[in-house]
């Protein structure tokens, strides 16, 4: 990586001084407000760490869901408290992310001490990436260390403003290690590279789609958006979801593939039902087979082994998004199939890559996260990362 990191602060930068760290504790909570998963916690304890030993005074930064103005919801204290216990230390939480207060709690910390800002989106100058917003989030810190990988590709205040008022301005390393698996991946992967692209819409992964294409050996296509590549091809789908404004496109996309020797992939057979439910019934159909009235909501077993054929002399996997509706069990299989391939890839010496969001939830509900060379943090961050695009809160950093 080209950009300065926390590994170039020795104790001598840091010891006594006061580093605004922005994570990305945008984490998952049930109906009362309990973490259900504690991934991005964990993910920026080695930067915490490294500070607290090098003496800084930690304050840490971070959003959490999208708040319109202040929402007692949507406070981070059921994550200053879950830190405290993961750090073995109790991290000081402020009711602001900016103002006398905070001031205060900062001149008070001594060097090794964790604070916890609250919520910065609080602010609608946070996501407006204003500057004075940005230069009070600055006025009690000595220089910047941005770890909020999630949040890399948002231009926000606490992302990339900030960094016009702090100087050092450094990657976390976290940041550093989304980095170096997922730009090599795409940018020198020891080949076959096979990239599996899933979720919903072609709409949502136009871009990575056609990136891809030209970085791949391999492009296998999974999940809701499958039914707009059969229908551009004649098929019969049903009441799958289908993209209308789409279907040019996607021909485009299978013609170029063509045109580039990319193996691409869709699946052969799919899992139908008769309704968008856990409890719908279902069957499953050859893709030349779709009833009228049934809806596509998983990939089928033909699909899983012609999938797991090719991946199986793959070197590097990149995976985003889910091969179909996953959250109900019933259309699951497909997706948690893959999970198990891409464990058993592993083991076998290729680099798997799962890039964030649903593909990461699907991962972890098999219990097969240990396994894969790396899950990424980010979801919209590292779509746009494997998109080849710049992300903001990383462009922003100081040169190495
Ligand atoms: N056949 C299908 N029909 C309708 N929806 C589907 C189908 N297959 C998958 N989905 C839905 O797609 C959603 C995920 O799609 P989305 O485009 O948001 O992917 P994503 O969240 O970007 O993926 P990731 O989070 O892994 O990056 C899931 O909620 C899943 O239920
Ligand atoms: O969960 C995420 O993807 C990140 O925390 C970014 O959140 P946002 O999409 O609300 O900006």
């Amino acid at each position: 990586m080209s950009k300065k990191t926390l590994a170039n602060l020795s104790a001598s930068d840091l010891s006594g001084k006061r580093a605004f760290v922005r994570v990305d504790f945008n984490v998952p909570v049930d109906d009362s407000g309990n973490i259900t998963d504690d991934t991005r916690i964990r993910a920026a304890l080695p930067t915490i760490k490294d500070l607290m030993q090098k003496g800084a005074k930690v304050i840490l930064a971070s959003h959490f869901g999208r708040p319109k103005g202040v929402d007692d919801k949507l406070r981070l204290t059921p994550v200053a408290k879950r830190l405290s216990e993961l750090l073995g230390q109790e991290v000081v939480k402020t009711d602001d992310c900016i103002g006398e207060e905070v001031a205060a709690k900062v001149s008070a910390l001594q060097n090794g001490q964790v604070l916890l800002l609250e919520n910065v989106r609080f602010y609608k100058e946070e996501e407006k990436n204003d500057p004075d917003f940005a230069q009070k989030l600055a006025a009690n810190a000595d220089l910047y260390v941005n770890d909020a990988f999630g949040t890399a590709h948002r231009a926000h205040a606490s992302t990339e403003g900030v960094t016009h008022y702090l100087s050092p301005s450094v990657a976390g390393y976290l940041i550093e290690k989304e980095l170096q698996y997922l730009q090599s991946a795409i940018e020198s992967p020891q080949r076959p590279l096979a990239a599996i692209i899933g979720g919903s819409k072609v709409s949502s992964k136009i871009g990575v789609i056609e990136t891809l294409l030209e970085k791949c050996d391999k492009l296998i296509i999974g999940g809701g958006m499958i039914f707009t590549f059969y229908k551009a091809r004649g098929l019969n789908v049903g009441k799958s979801l289908v993209e209308e404004d789409k279907l040019e496109l996607a021909k485009s996309l299978e013609a170029k593939a063509k045109e580039k020797g990319v193996t691409f992939l869709l699946p052969t057979d799919v899992v139908v039902a008769d309704k968008f439910a856990a409890d719908a019934n279902s069957q499953t159909v050859s893709i030349e087979n779709i009833p009228d009235g049934w809806m596509g909501l998983d990939i089928g077993p033909d699909s899983v082994k012609l999938f797991q054929e090719a991946l199986a002399d793959c070197k590097s996997i990149v995976w985003n998004g889910p091969m179909g509706v996953f959250e109900f069990d019933k259309f699951a299989v497909g997706t948690e199939a893959i999970a198990h391939t891409l464990a058993e890839v592993s083991k076998q010496g290729a680099t798997t890559i799962i890039g964030g969001g649903d593909s990461v939830a699907a991962v972890e509900k098999v219990g097969l996260a240990e396994q894969m060379s790396h899950i990424s943090t980010g979801g919209g961050a590292s779509l746009e990362l494997l998109e080849g695009k710049v992300l903001p809160g990383i462009a922003a950093l100081d040169e190495a």
